[in-house]
């Protein structure tokens, strides 16, 4: 692999690729032939201007939209994910814009929706009891991991968390369930600058854990400021990944917007 212009923090092969993803809505391409490369233990930010189809990658590789043309690989093996349960069960977690988490809930059990942990019933019984302890416990301990102490009682309802912390509850869950990769969509967006500041943390802190992160962010500052490598997409297909260390942030939003050439050296093999 040639690793020219990758970045002085990867070593070795890529955690998850995608080649030649193509996905249409009808008469838009969203995906025109993307590529990407996760490395393990990278901070990887996708930038690109509105409509550039980041997200549209995002599900792609999360398995939110199953693609027309391509091929994902994780770890070397082909996957095709065809739900985003598919996608979490090989070790891919996503934090969607929306949080998904259920309002009125508890910080515990939305922390385990959709994979509550059961007491052991009488063998093949369907019917098995929820085991509330456990849930709670490993919720608090994972809440505790991640320094998120302002939360004072894991029973309480999401609803009433501030959005700092929902999002740190949404970060907690992905990084306790995702064994392989975190994906992370605007997760900075609807918050002020303490909140911001937490989340960010929390994303450098899952980064020490040697989780690798996606994130997808619009604002510069933030991804200057974690990233380990800039993927600039555009028109449906990766454009380039540049070195935060050696490119401006007007540099990047030139590559992503067209207004400046990017330098093609830079695109990963
Ligand atoms: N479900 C859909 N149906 C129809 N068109 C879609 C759908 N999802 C995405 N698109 C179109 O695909 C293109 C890429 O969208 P996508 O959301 O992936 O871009 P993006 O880079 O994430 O944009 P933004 O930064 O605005 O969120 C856009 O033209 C969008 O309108």
């Amino acid at each position: 692999m040639d690793q020219k212009g990758i970045g002085m923090t990867v070593t070795g092969e890529p955690l998850l690729t995608a080649r030649g993803l193509v996905k249409r809505y009808g008469r838009v391409t969203a995906l025109d032939n993307a590529d990407f490369d996760l490395y393990p233990g990278e901070i990887l930010a996708v930038i690109g201007d509105n409509g550039a189809g980041k997200s549209s990658l995002i599900k792609a590789i999360s398995g939110a939209v199953i693609p027309d043309e391509g091929e994902i690989k994780l770890e070397g093996k082909t996957v095709q994910f065809r739900s985003p349960m598919e996608a979490r069960e090989a070790g891919i977690e996503t934090v969607y814009q929306n949080l998904a988490l259920s309002p009125a809930l508890s910080i515990a059990d939305n922390m385990f929706l959709g994979r509550e942990i059961r007491k052991p019933g009488v063998l093949g019984s369907v019917f098995r009891m929820l085991d509330r302890p456990a849930m709670e416990k490993r919720a608090r301990d994972k809440l505790t991991e991640l320094g998120l102490m302002t939360i004072q009682n894991i029973n309480q309802a999401v609803e009433t968390l501030s959005g700092g912390q929902r999002q740190g509850v949404a970060v907690a869950r992905a990084a306790a369930f995702g064994s392989r990769v975190v994906i992370m969509d605007e997760p900075t967006a609807a918050l002020g600058v303490k909140e911001s500041r937490k989340v960010l943390e929390l994303i450098l802190d899952v980064r020490s854990r040697g989780l690798p992160i996606v994130l997808i962010s619009h604002n510069m500052p933030h991804v200057f400021e974690v990233a380990d490598r800039i993927h600039i997409h555009r028109l449906g297909r990766r454009l380039a990944v540049i070195d935060p260390k050696e490119y401006t942030m007007s540099d990047a939003v030139a590559f992503m917007t067209g207004a400046k050439a990017a330098p093609s050296e830079t695109v990963a093999a």
